[in-house]
């Protein structure tokens, strides 16, 4: 089955997505999200210019030898531009060849390891008062898992706090807009947040909290250790990943589970934190870790030392990143828990998906291939828009900090 043609999609209903669509002579097409946040056209350009033109003429089927041509053949390894376009070709690939076999994809993976895909919902809100009451609303809606964040006072915004509450959404801006910070009020704050939150929601739900990357270790070791009375599912991204060490040091102070990984891009940025045993959750995901592919090796290496998977799933990964890792999931025998930030409705018009929620599982469906497509003409109505993340400067001095 050989390779026609592919092109990017670029679309953004709501928010911005990149999505690779290949065709085959066979009439068969997947497609594959090629979304990095805030550096778009970036993914679309090295796909286009530099991909696409390798690929015409290929077999389809040859996943693995088309993985290692372009990981190995551009030379310039890894990185999240790289990593991000692989990717799309990879999960653009494994639909049209479960899709051929007529199977949904995580039968090819090795059949499904559970009923369902756990997933962790996200509760915010601009106090503790109305924190607590988002997460009893998403106990409600039947939530397992809830992932809770909340303004933080003497800050006017803070990462994982929207506009709106049930649909967060953080890239906002022509060009990135700036917000303060400050480690003290955060710290301050924190522990009360989860001791409101576990009184009112119960001993049952398991709760995560997202620090994105704000702390040094060793405030991030101070607020694992106050969170443990609390029993959290996961602590994630509680320091910068670069200096992997620093786990080492957190890891000394607080038996609260460590995730980390959404920003990783490939199995080596992974390796130290699983084999030393320094984190318990790793979050890459399909789209910015090189695809099913690459997964598949992560999770392997992860299961030798008791790391289980928490797959990113925020709104700016497509529908397309979702679907395919919602097979993953189903198939991964160290699957710990998935990631659900709900796309708007346009988003989810732009895709008809074949996978649901229900009772605080995700179930990909039965559709063969990753069961999620793109509607052209439908996308073609929402032009790309400019957007950034926000930056955060130290409140006190505007000393630029991590967002
Ligand atoms: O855990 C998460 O979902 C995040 O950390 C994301 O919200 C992250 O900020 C975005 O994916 C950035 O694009
Ligand atoms: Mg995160």
């Amino acid at each position: 089955m050989k390779i026609t043609n592919a092109r990017v999609i670029v679309c953004s209903p709501g928010r911005n997505f990149v999505t690779l669509k290949i065709e085959t002579d066979e009439g068969l097409t997947g497609i594959g999200d090629a979304t990095l946040n805030g550096r778009e056209l970036s993914v679309a350009a090295y796909l286009t210019e530099h991909v696409i033109p390798c690929l015409i003429g290929r077999d389809a089927h040859q996943i693995e030898d088309i993985w290692q041509y372009l990981y190995k053949g551009a030379y310039w390894r890894r990185g999240p531009v790289t990593m991000t376009a692989i990717a799309a070709v990879d999960t653009a690939l494994w639909d049209i060849k479960a899709k051929a076999a007529n199977l949904p994809l995580y039968q090819l993976l090795g059949g499904k390891s559970r009923t369902g895909v756990m997933v962790y919902g996200h509760a915010n809100g601009r106090d503790i008062e109305q924190t607590v009451e988002e997460v009893l609303r998403y106990k409600e809606e039947g939530y397992l898992a809830i992932r809770a964040q909340s303004g933080v006072p003497g800050l006017e915004k803070v990462y994982g706090v929207g506009r709106g509450t049930m649909f967060y959404e953080p890239a906002d801006a022509d060009l990135p807009s700036e917000h303060d910070w400050s480690t003290a009020k955060y710290l301050e704050h924190t522990p009360k947040l989860f001791d409101a939150v576990r009184s009112a929601v119960g001993p049952d739900i398991h709760l995560l909290h997202d620090v994105h990357h704000r702390l040094t270790p060793i405030e991030a070791g101070r607020l694992g250790k106050a969170l443990e009375p609390f029993n959290l599912f996961w602590m994630e991204d509680a320091t910068p990943a670069e200096n992997q060490e620093s786990f080492r040091l957190i890891r000394q102070h607080t038996t609260t589970p460590l995730a980390v990984g959404e920003i990783f891009n490939s199995i080596w940025d992974c390796k130290d934190l699983i084999e030393n045993q320094l984190i318990d959750y790793i979050r890459t995901t399909v789209v910015h870790a090189g695809g099913i592919t690459q997964l598949r090796r992560i999770a392997d290496l992860a299961s030798l030392y008791q790391v289980r998977t928490g797959c990113h799933g925020a709104t700016d990964l497509s529908p397309a990143c979702m679907g395919a890792a919602l097979h993953f999931d189903m198939w991964v025998p160290n699957f710990g828990i998935q990631e659900y930030m709900r796309h708007t409705e346009e988003t989810d018009a732009v895709f008809p998906h074949a996978y649901s929620f229900a009772d605080g599982m995700l179930h990909p469906g039965e559709a063969p291939g990753h069961g999620v497509d793109i509607d052209e003409k439908l996308a073609a109505k929402y032009p790309y828009k400019r957007a950034y993340l926000p930056v955060n400067r130290q409140q006190h001095d505007g000393t630029l900090w991590n967002w």
